[in-house]
């Protein structure tokens, strides 16, 4: 049911130049849902979940992602087409704005924070033109305590308007929507978008510059989640390829979907305080964890619902972008607080929709690093078309979008911790199988998650491996609950020739894109990419 939670204390937007706001501070869920309803800008769904439409957006939008370029930020951060610079003058122009755009409105403000561990707290203040945005940020950031709010000051602030578009003319931005990080002023600018997901990879991408430059901490963009025997497993991946799905294991306690940082104290922890799972073709016998989530306090996007309320999951006529936030609590099995220790097992998920990497294959420490800094996975084409093309993508670390430094700064302190502590590291390919996208299948969660199972029980220690023709990569050749053939993918593809050919193609572009790191890289992560 919905947390209920009535707060007495107010608070003042004027310092920051929000001026004579109808501010609405710290509401409960149940009250945003409400309002969000009363004011027309979401349904209610069968389920209980607040049903909300983001707009024109639906996605992130990288390309109008920027950072202040300033006396903190111009030695550290790797600019380029990823970490785009904004103009400090430009950024005050904007803000003055902005604020004076939420002046004067019916807004809604919230404190929360990231990180569950304490000695790694940083506090936000988020402030929201719309009432399910403020909600989303119930939802994902860590919810304080009364007493905590009582003496807050946030570490970093959120500006969150949707409803304002910018100039760019005038603005020094793209388009009409921006997302704008401020490193020595502490704030995130977000403006001309109303897609959620903004909010929390903005501080993502905040956390990721501060936790190794500030605190020696490794930040990651995984999952994790902790078995009975106590130990972590983190699921690194590019979006779709399971992250959220995978670590939401009902023989496992939740500790994170998404955002963790790795401490030099041993200990891992969860940026969030909430999921944000992909809902497209989600199933209740497939996914029942995510599934059970949606209940009130949800906050489903995009999705299409029929006069019942009931959702269609397999509707994406708005976005295949689908999703809904919920409080981790909202998962059955979590840990609390959402820390652990170091990890035994670390996965890297692909969604390679070529179909030629092996469902699973055990990784030497050169060819761990050699993946991390690689960051495959495959995009499809728009379903729309039929059988398009499916085109690789390369994301450093698993998520290049939110690194603000350069990516052999993370590639190093992952390569330091796998080898301190002991480590297995492992590629899963939640992608296709017998064949590429078109052809083939995706690969069946059920086995997926069969094979995942194996490497946690250590079932797959005393197995034979082979190693792959042309990646290296070992794979095992027995699995619990997989049908053998399933274990090489040259095996599942009829016609054997045509194999060859993509794998040889798909290694092709592995080297290419590997050319820029070349230089970083020792011989032993140069000899962990494609051997033919
Ligand atoms: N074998 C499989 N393993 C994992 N996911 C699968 C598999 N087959 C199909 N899927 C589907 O792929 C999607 C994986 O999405 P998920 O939300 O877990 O991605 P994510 O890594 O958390 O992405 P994001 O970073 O964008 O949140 C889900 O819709 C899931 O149902
Ligand atoms: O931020 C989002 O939109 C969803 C996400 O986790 C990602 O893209 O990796
Ligand atoms: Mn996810």
């Amino acid at each position: 049911m919905f947390a209920n939670t009535q707060i007495t204390k107010t608070i003042s937007l004027e310092e920051y130049g929000i001026k004579d706001a109808r501010l609405h501070y710290q509401l409960s869920p149940k009250e945003l849902h409400r309002i969000t309803i009363e004011k027309g800008q979401g349904v209610e769904a069968s389920s209980g979940a607040l049903a909300v439409n983001t707009g024109k957006f639906t996605g992130r939008s990288p390309k109008d992602r920027f950072i202040v370029e300033d006396e903190v930020t111009k030695d550290e951060v790797w600019w380029g087409d990823i970490n785009i610079p904004f103009e400090p003058e430009k950024f005050d122009q904007l803000y003055k704005k902005v604020t004076e755009y939420l002046s004067g409105k019916e807004i809604y403000a919230r404190d929360a924070y990231a990180c569950a561990e304490d000695k790694y707290r940083l506090n936000i203040r988020v402030v929201n033109e719309y009432p399910w945005s403020n909600m989303f940020a119930y939802n994902m950031f860590l919810r304080p305590k009364e007493e905590e709010l009582k003496n807050f000051k946030e570490d970093w602030l959120i500006l969150n308007a949707p409803g304002f578009e910018a100039d760019p003319e005038v603005d020094g931005t793209r388009a009409e929507n921006f997302a704008i990080l401020n490193f020595s002023k502490k704030i995130a600018l977000i403006g001309g978008t109303g897609y959620t997901g903004e909010i929390k990879k903005g501080i993502f991408s905040a956390l990721n510059f501060i936790l190794p430059v500030d605190k020696n901490t490794l930040p990651m963009h995984c999952s994790a989640n902790v078995g009975d025997d106590g130990e972590t497993a983190i699921f690194f991946g590019l979006s779709g390829t399971g992250k959220t799905t995978l670590s939401a294991d009902p023989q496992r306690k939740l500790i994170g979907d998404d955002e963790h940082g790795w401490t030099p104290e041993h200990t891992i922890f969860n940026f969030e305080g909430g999921c944000y799972a992909k809902v497209i073709n989600l199933t209740k016998e497939h996914e029942p964890d995510i599934y059970n989530a949606i209940k009130p306090g949800a906050i489903l996007e995009n999705v299409i619902l029929d006069e019942n309320g009931e959702v269609d999951f397999e509707d994406t006529s708005i976005t295949q972008n689908t999703r809904v936030s919920y409080p981790i609590h909202h998962i059955n099995h979590i840990k609390e607080p959402s820390v652990g220790k170091n990890p035994k097992n670390i996965f890297f998920l692909t969604a390679d929709a070529f179909g030629v990497l092996p469902p699973i294959s055990k990784l030497t420490p050169g060819q761990a690093a050699y993946h991390f800094i690689s960051g495959y996975t495959a995009k499809v084409a728009g379903t729309e078309a039929g059988i398009d093309e499916p085109v690789p993508s390369f994301s450093a670390c698993f998520g290049a979008p939110f690194m603000p430094l350069h990516p052999t700064r993370y590639a190093e302190m992952l390569s330091n911790k796998m080898k301190e502590e002991h480590v297995h590291v492992w590629l899963v390919n939640t992608g296709w199988t017998g064949g590429p996208y078109g052809i083939g299948n995706r690969m069946k969660l059920k086995y997926t998650r069969a094979m995942i199972n194996a490497a946690l029980e250590g079932k797959l220690e005393d197995v034979d491996y082979t190693k792959h023709d042309i990646f290296g990569l070992n794979m095992p050749v027995i699995c619990d609950g997989v049908p053998a053939e399933v274990l090489n993918p040259r095996y599942t593809w009829e016609d054997k020739d045509a194999y060859d050919k993509k794998a040889n193609e798909l290694a092709k572009s592995f080297k290419s894109n590997f050319k820029k790191y070349e230089e970083n890289a020792n011989p032993e992560i140069i000899s962990g990419g494609p051997v033919s």
